[in-house]
C-alpha cells in the first residue's frame, strides 16, 4: 500500500535576502493585553488597596540621589484629597500621552509630556501584570540596570520608575528612533556612519562588560538614537551577571541575533559581541536576518553571504567576521575592538570636537526650552482670554437687572444664558472631542479602561455645562473664578 505523504511545510528560507518592509516593524508581535486598572470600587468611595497606590521604585541610595524613590506627592493616586486622584492612575495624572513609540515583548512605550515640567519623555509600561513575585522581581531588576547605566553617554537616561495596578512604569529620556527604524528609513547607511554607530555601541557595551554584566538582547530594535545622533543601548530586561548566567535562569534574546553557544547554555560576554557583529552585518548590508533554518546555521559557521558582505570595505568585513567567529574564544572583547585603528582615529577626532558638540547640544536644548515656554504662553493666553470672556458674561445679569430695558430683563423675560454681552462676540470652546486627529488611535486605544473611553455623546462643551452655575454664581464662586484668572496671568508672566 502506498504511503500517504503529509504535505511538507513551505521552505523559502534557502537564500539570503534584503530586508523587507511591510509598513510594520514588528508585525508578528502579539497585541498587548488591555490596560484595565482595577477600579472595582464605586466612584464615590475612595478606598484603595496597596496595588492601586503608585509606589516609587529605586535602587539608588539616599546619598546618591536624595529624592530617588519619591513620587511627586500631589500626583500620587494614594493621595485621596481630590476625586480626580481617586480615579486616575499616577501615569494619567502626571503625563499627557501623545503617541505610541513602540512595543516589545515586555512593554509598550509611549511618548508623553510630563505635566510638571512640560518636557517630552518616553514611558515604558509593562504588558503583563505582576502575576508572581518572580516576574515582578525580574521587572524590578530591569529598573536597577536602567538606573545603573543611566549616567553613561551610550546608555539610555533613566528618570524614575513606579509600580501601580500590578504594572511597572518607567520614565526615561525620549529618543528620536530605534536603529531598526533608522535602517528602514535610510536603507543605505554610509560606512562612516556605521563605524560611528559601532563605536557608540562598543562604548556602551564595554561599560556593561566592565561590571561583569552581559546584555543578552543586543539588536537594532534595542538601540536608540537621540537628537544628537548618539546611539544608546536600551532594554536592559535580560541583563545578567556573567557568573550567575550559567547557573541560573538566563533568558536568551531574539534568535536572529543569538550567538550559537547560547544553544548549549553558555552565556558569556562573547555572546554580546556576536549579537553586535551580526547587527552590524544587518545594518551595513541591509540584510534580512533569519530566525532559524539552514541560513541561521550558515551565519553561525562563519559563512557570510558574498553578495552582501562584498558590498562593504575589507576593514569592516574583517571586524564583522571576527565578531561573528563561531568559537566564542576567538571573538575580540569590546576593549580590543575599541583599539581598532579606525575606531581609535574616530575617538581622537571626537575628543577634539567635544567643545563644539557641547555647544551645539546647549544651543539645541535652549531652543527646545524656548519653544516649550512659547507654547505654554500661548496656552495661558488662550485660557486668560477665556476667563475674561466668562467674567464679562457672568456680570451681565447683574448689570442687566440694574439697567432697565437691557436684553428684555426689565420686561420680566428671563435672559438667555447663551446670549452675548453687547459688543462682545460669543465664544464657544469645543474642548469635548478635541483629541488631536493624528493621535486619535492612541487616545482611544485599549490602554483606556471602559471608564475612560471618550464617550463624546455624554460630554458637553464647557459653556453648556457650566453656564447655569456661572449665571447664578455666588460671590465665593466669582472669587474662585478671579483666582483662576490670576493663576493664568501668573502662567503667562
Ligand atoms: N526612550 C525611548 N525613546 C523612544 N523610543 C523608545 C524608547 N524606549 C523604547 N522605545 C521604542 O519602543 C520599542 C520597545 O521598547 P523596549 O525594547 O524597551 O521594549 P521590550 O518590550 O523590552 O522589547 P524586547 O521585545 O526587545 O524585549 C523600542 O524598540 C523603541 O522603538
Ligand atoms: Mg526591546
Amino acid at each position: 500500500m502506498a504511503k500517504q505523504q503529509l504535505p511538507l511545510p513551505e521552505m523559502n528560507d534557502d537564500k539570503h535576502r534584503h530586508k523587507q518592509f511591510n509598513g510594520h516593524l514588528d508585525s508578528n508581535r502579539l497585541r498587548p493585553p488591555k490596560f484595565i486598572p482595577n477600579r472595582s470600587r464605586s466612584p464615590g468611595s475612595c478606598s484603595v488597596n496597596n496595588s492601586q497606590i503608585a509606589h516609587a521604585i529605586s535602587f539608588r541610595s539616599g546619598a546618591e540621589c536624595p529624592d530617588a524613590g519619591i513620587l511627586p506627592a500631589s500626583l500620587n493616586a494614594g493621595d485621596s484629597t481630590t476625586s480626580m486622584s481617586c480615579n486616575e492612575s499616577h501615569f494619567e495624572q502626571s503625563f499627557e500621552r501623545l503617541a505610541k513609540l513602540g512595543e516589545g515583548s515586555f512593554g509598550e512605550v509611549f511618548q508623553v509630556r510630563d505635566r510638571s515640567d512640560s518636557r517630552l519623555y518616553a514611558v515604558k509600561i509593562s504588558k503583563q501584570l505582576f502575576r508572581g513575585e518572580q516576574y515582578r522581581a525580574e521587572r524590578l531588576e530591569e529598573v536597577r540596570r536602567y538606573e545603573e547605566f543611566s549616567g553613561h553617554e551610550n546608555c539610555i537616561r533613566f528618570i524614575r520608575a513606579w509600580e501601580q495596578y500590578d504594572r511597572l512604569f518607567m520614565q526615561m529620556e525620549l529618543c528620536r528612533e530605534s536603529l531598526e527604524q533608522y535602517l528602514y528609513r535610510c536603507r543605505y547607511i554610509p560606512e562612516e556612519r556605521i563605524w560611528h554607530i559601532l563605536l557608540d555601541l562598543l562604548r556602551g557595551l564595554k561599560s556593561l562588560h566592565d561590571r561583569n554584566l552581559i546584555h543578552l538582547d543586543i539588536k537594532l530594535d534595542n538601540v536608540l538614537i537621540d537628537d544628537d545622533d548618539t546611539c544608546k543601548l536600551a532594554d536592559f530586561g535580560l541583563v545578567i551577571d556573567v557568573d550567575k548566567a550559567n547557573n541560573h535562569h538566563a533568558t536568551e534574546g531574539d534568535s536572529r541575533y543569538m550567538a550559537p553557544e547560547i544553544l548549549q547554555g553558555q552565556f558569556s560576554k562573547a555572546a554580546d559581541i556576536f549579537s553586535l557583529g551580526i547587527a552590524m552585518l544587518e545594518l551595513a548590508c541591509y540584510m534580512d536576518l533569519p530566525s532559524n533554518g539552514p541560513l541561521w546555521h550558515e551565519l553561525r559557521h562563519g559563512k557570510l553571504p558574498e553578495e552582501f558582505i562584498n558590498t562593504i570595505s575589507v576593514e569592516l568585513q574583517q571586524v564583522i567576521k571576527c565578531m561573528m567567529s563561531p568559537d566564542p574564544r576567538q571573538r575580540p572583547t569590546a576593549e580590543q575592538l575599541l583599539a581598532h585603528p579606525v575606531l581609535t582615529r574616530m575617538q581622537k577626532a571626537d575628543k577634539s570636537m567635544i567643545l563644539l558638540k557641547l555647544l551645539s547640544k546647549c544651543f539645541r536644548r535652549s531652543r527646545r526650552a524656548a519653544w516649550t515656554k512659547m507654547c505654554n504662553l500661548r496656552t495661558a493666553a488662550y485660557r486668560c482670554l477665556f476667563y475674561i470672556l466668562e467674567i464679562l458674561h457672568l456680570y451681565k445679569p447683574l448689570t442687566a437687572s440694574k439697567s432697565a430695558g437691557y436684553n428684555g430683563a426689565a420686561n420680566g423675560a428671563p435672559s438667555s444664558p447663551s446670549a452675548s454681552v453687547a459688543g462682545i462676540p460669543r465664544v464657544e470652546f469645543q474642548l469635548a472631542g478635541s483629541t488631536p486627529i493624528g493621535n486619535r488611535d492612541c487616545y482611544v486605544s485599549d490602554f483606556l479602561s471602559a471608564m475612560d473611553t471618550l464617550d463624546l455623546s455624554q460630554q458637553c462643551t464647557p459653556t453648556a455645562c457650566g453656564r447655569k452655575n456661572l449665571v447664578n454664581s455666588t460671590p465665593r464662586q466669582r472669587r474662585q473664578l478671579l483666582a483662576a484668572v490670576n493663576h493664568s496671568l501668573q502662567d503667562l508672566f
